[in-house]
């Protein structure tokens, strides 16, 4: 039989896969909180309202803010929430390694958002729900087997990261600044010639390794 992962709060086992976990994601050039952050901005087509949502002290916050600005809602939100989700959550697991290391991991187990308050994302507690927050990070999970199913693998920044430039200040401090420190090390030990084998560098990261 197929394992199941369930997961609900973010303080208990496979608590990084809620959208309430505290990573930050880059994306639209922007630090967001945590992927709810930005998944609750997107709501909007004001980026006006996005600066007020990205500013709210935790997920919780940024859901409640997006609740009271309902009447703002963009006219085609059903449409593309899926795909904003699909986005958030992507660029989660892409750009943390310690999270795509827990994601692999899971190998083809069937991934449950088990909340009873949530018939779309999560499975209504009885299994009636959509799941589409599940669906969504096995779909993640399949891409990230498409580069490599190595949990240890680190990405290159220019797949971890496809919207950073090369000469942004994201890679002089901070998160981008680890990032590459960290990938610089793992690229020693895996062999530098090796990696580029598996991962040609762009005309603009040339000569990174
Ligand atoms: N913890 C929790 N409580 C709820 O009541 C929920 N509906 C969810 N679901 C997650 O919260 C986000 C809500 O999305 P919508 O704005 O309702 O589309 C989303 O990230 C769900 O995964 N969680």
């Amino acid at each position: 039989m197929m394992t199941e992962i369930k997961f609900c709060k973010p303080s208990e086992p496979y608590g990084e896969f809620s959208n309430f976990y505290s990573m930050p994601i880059i994306l639209l050039n922007e630090i967001w909180p945590t992927a709810e952050h930005y998944f609750q901005s997107m709501k909007f087509e004001d980026v006006n309202l996005w600066d007020r949502i990205k500013a709210t002290k935790s997920p919780w916050e940024a859901v409640d803010q997006a609740s009271n600005l309902g009447s703002k809602l963009r006219s085609d939100w059903e449409e593309v929430k899926d795909s904003v989700m699909l986005k958030a959550v992507k660029a989660k697991f892409f750009q943390h390694n310690e999270l795509k290391k827990i994601l692999v991991e899971t190998g083809d187990a069937t991934i449950i958002y088990h909340n009873s308050a949530d018939d779309y994302w999560a499975d209504k507690g009885d299994g009636a729900g959509k799941n589409m927050l599940g669906q969504i990070l096995m779909r993640v999970r399949a891409q990230l087997f498409e580069v490599s199913k190595d949990p240890d693998l680190i990405f290159p920044p220019w797949i971890a990261f496809p919207n950073c430039d090369r000469g942004g200040m994201f890679w002089g401090m901070g998160w981008g600044e680890d990032y590459i420190i960290q990938w610089s090390h793992f690229v020693d030990q895996f062999g530098a010639e090796e990696y580029k084998k598996l991962f040609p560098e762009p005309v603009e990261w040339e000569r990174s390794l």
